[in-house]
């Protein structure tokens, strides 16, 4: 089996290995024609506006549509589950491209800003019942979105319930609601619909494989019809000059260091400084 990764911005080359791991090739798509050698795909965490733009950039989005259309599997964690969702709220001004196919609203940025990311063990009952292990899965929350409303053929597989001393962006203008002042409220986090997966967590950054054998699972019931004739190698492809420029920049903790110093390859997030407990980003629009 040859599973697709999007490989234009974030985590590509973490799901890549946890792929090889598992004895599976994954490969990097960067091209519409590349996607006729996959038989499912993966869209990577990283940042959905820039990926977006780049997705245009590459006139990514009709293979991309069609992919979802005729049914082969693809599976979206955070940017990428914003980029499957049919519907994104919090999107920046002017809004932004999604593949759609996934009958959601995501919100993009729903637990705040990048300082406001975190991990906590969310209770996933499908996964446990069909990959075995514990109850829980460790999600890594970086700047994720939340998914605040599926449609009837729409699975849900885990929630989270927020805790009420958590900061959160209730509209795209960052009306915010400060501690104690929102009750608790749950939120989905992952879902699957048919042959659709989203999570607004990052599995590939954990050494807890069973997401990524679930979907793998998904895409054999599916089948492997995809030639594996032309496959493109990892790290073939340069992406090129970005077009964007700096509009953002920040710090995040220590624990997303390994991600987000990846995402300066593609050129895409750039001059990243690495401290002991904190580095830079930058957000480039
Ligand atoms: N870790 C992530 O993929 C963050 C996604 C981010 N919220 C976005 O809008 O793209």
């Amino acid at each position: 089996m040859v599973v697709g990764v999007l490989a234009l911005q974030g985590s590509f080359n973490e799901h890549i290995a946890v792929l090889r791991r598992l004895g599976v090739k994954g490969v990097e798509i960067k091209k519409p024609e590349q996607l006729d050698n996959v038989s499912s795909l993966i869209i990577p965490g990283g940042e959905s506006t820039t990926m977006a733009k780049l997705a245009e950039f590459h006139k990514l989005f009709p293979a991309l549509r069609e992919f979802v259309k005729i049914g082969k599997p693809v599976w979206g964690t955070c940017a990428g589950l914003i980029f499957l969702a049919d519907k994104a709220v919090g999107q920046k001004q002017g809004g932004q491209e999604l593949v759609g196919g996934l009958d959601c609203t995501v919100h993009r940025n729903f637990f705040g800003s990048q300082i406001q990311s975190f991990e906590a063990d969310v209770s996933v009952p499908e996964l446990a019942s069909k990959e075995g292990g514990p109850e829980t899965f460790r999600g890594v929350f970086i700047r994720a979105p939340a998914i605040l409303e599926v449609g009837p053929e729409v699975e849900v597989l885990a929630d989270y319930l927020v805790p009420s001393n958590k900061v959160l962006y209730s509209s795209s203008t960052v009306e915010i609601q400060e501690e104690n002042s929102t009750p608790e409220k749950k939120v989905i986090v992952a879902v699957k619909q048919g042959s659709l997966l989203g999570t607004a967590f990052h599995p590939e950054l954990t050494a807890d494989t069973r997401w990524h054998s679930y979907f793998l699972k998904m895409a054999s019931e599916v089948g492997d019809g995809a030639s594996s004739s032309s496959i493109v190698a990892v790290g073939e492809e340069d992406p090129g000059q970005s077009p964007f420029t700096i509009q953002q920049k920040g710090s995040v903790p220590h624990f997303t260091m390994a991600y987000f110093s990846n995402m300066a390859s593609p050129g895409i997030l750039s001059d990243i400084h690495t401290g002991s407990d904190s580095f830079e980003w930058y957000v480039i629009d």
